[in-house]
């Protein structure tokens, strides 16, 4: 695994079988409806491409892009919209994929950002989130795992853009950022 990672925090038969498990509780809630789900880029590519494969009913698809982090570890707090929807989400029932939640700051700006266009529903569902690390209350309906306040690569997640294409959940050795 390189001397960078740490160790590996959720490997990748983890991530598929949390992932089999949230698609069925996501499928049962939007039984009938049209869901649009909205991956937040670019750290939920992978949650999206594979939770929208395990999904059993047709879904939409469509991608913001918002960054908060630049290339250090900790959060500016600062959201910036790099890409916004395609589409208008008005009456329509949206699903926000992430990968991680950690101080909330990004999501919880999501929330009141696409909260103010009027769709019928908005839900979110996250692979990773960090209770410790949370500075803004947030209500999230499916949550992957509830992971140690420790800086993780891997699986979509970076550092300074580096790491997203490993398949599984990593940490990073402290060296690697300083710490
Ligand atoms: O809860 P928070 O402390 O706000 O952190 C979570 C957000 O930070 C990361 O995105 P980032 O801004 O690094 O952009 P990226 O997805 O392109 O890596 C991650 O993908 C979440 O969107
Ligand atoms: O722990 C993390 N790793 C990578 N990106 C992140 N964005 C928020 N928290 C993290
Ligand atoms: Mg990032």
């Amino acid at each position: 695994m390189g001397t960078d990672l740490k160790s590996v925090l959720i490997t990748k038969e983890e991530i598929d079988a949390k992932l089999a498990e949230l698609a069925a509780k996501i499928d049962a809630e939007y039984a009938g409806k049209d869901l649009l789900i909205v991956g937040v880029l670019k750290g939920a590519v992978m949650v999206m491409a594979d939770l929208a494969r395990a999904l059993s009913n047709p879904v939409t698809m469509d991608w913001m892009a918002v960054s908060s982090y630049g290339a250090g570890t900790q959060s500016s707090g600062v959201v910036r919209i790099l890409k916004d929807l395609d589409t208008d989400i008005k009456g329509k029932d949206v699903l926000i994929v992430e990968d991680i939640i950690d101080s909330g700051l990004t999501l919880s700006w999501l929330l009141s950002n696409l909260g103010s266009r009027e769709p019928a529903s908005l839900n979110v569902v996250t692979l990773l989130r960090k209770p410790e690390a949370a500075k803004v209350a947030i209500d999230v309906k499916w949550v992957g795992f509830d992971i140690p306040n420790e800086f993780v690569v891997g699986y979509g997640l970076d550092f300074a853009e580096k790491y997203r294409n490993l398949p599984f959940v990593g940490t990073l050795a402290p060296h690697v950022y300083g710490g």
